[in-house]
């Protein structure tokens, strides 16, 4: 399933955080959504996944208008924080996420194990949270994010505080799980993420900037760095300030 938002605005306190951004994601594709820290990456996916009502503007998952309850079978959400229970072990967590979608005794366990190996902690199912390193949190958020085979899985900030050999090793599994035909939002600050995506929204100071293909993005700057299209639009917003 694909997303389309469109006109979407959102204000808190009356202060605008997300201003008109319109785009549309493909089914299947990686869209990442790229913006320093306050642009309103999270606002933007919490609109999405219908957590927040837009004040302007609609936001459509597939034919349906969110928020929908029933769409949110559909849709995977890996929040920021871990929204994980640390005293109890991953397995335990997992059962109790997966209880949540009324899988039968003999489903629930089968799917334990499946994301367990997906997220590669087979081998420490048993440990309590508590006791888990940041990265084996995130891939045991990620392992709860899937575990009812969402058609569209929304990742925010997914590789924040963890290692570069890890954040490999956590790409190569949301490229496995697009394999699969899953639609999946990802935001993120770090720019070189980019070149994992298919297309990218980059979000500054609650405006789309840009929004294209990674391919034709990276075409528009001269030294092949996204970076570059927020420093353009940082210029311009300082100029138009000064006019
Ligand atoms: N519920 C809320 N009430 C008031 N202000 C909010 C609320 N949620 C977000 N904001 C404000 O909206 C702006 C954008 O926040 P948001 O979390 O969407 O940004 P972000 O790009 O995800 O940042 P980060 O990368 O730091 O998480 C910030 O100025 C934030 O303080």
């Amino acid at each position: 399933m694909g997303v389309q938002v469109s006109n979407v605005s959102k204000s808190f306190n009356q202060k605008e955080i997300i201003k008109d951004i319109s785009f549309t994601i493909p089914t299947g594709e990686i869209c990442g959504l790229l913006g320093p820290s306050g642009s309103g990456k999270t606002t933007m996916i919490r609109l999405m996944i219908g957590a927040i009502a837009a004040d302007q503007g609609t936001i459509q998952i597939g034919d349906v208008e969110m928020p929908n309850m029933n769409m949110l079978k559909k849709v995977g959400f890996m929040p920021q924080n871990d929204a994980l229970y640390e005293d109890l072990s991953a397995e335990a967590n997992l059962r109790f996420f997966g209880g949540l979608y009324h899988f039968d005794r003999h489903q629930l366990e089968k799917r334990i194990d499946e994301v367990l190996s997906l997220v590669d902690l087979t081998e420490h199912r048993k440990k309590l949270v508590r006791n888990f390193s940041g990265g084996m949190k995130k891939r045991l958020s990620l392992a709860a994010a899937i575990f009812h085979h969402p058609e569209v899985l929304f990742l925010d900030e997914p590789t924040v505080g963890i290692d570069p050999v890890l954040r490999r090793t956590v790409w190569d599994q949301f490229q496995a799980i697009k394999e699969t035909g899953t639609t999946i939002v990802v935001s993120t600050h770090v720019m070189d993420e980019v070149t994992e995506c298919d297309k990218a929204a980059l979000i500054y100071e609650g405006s789309l900037i840009q929004y294209d293909s990674v391919n034709k993005l990276l075409e528009k700057t001269d030294n092949g760095r996204v970076e570059e299209l927020f420093f353009i639009a940082s210029r311009e917003r300082e100029g138009g300030a000064g006019q």
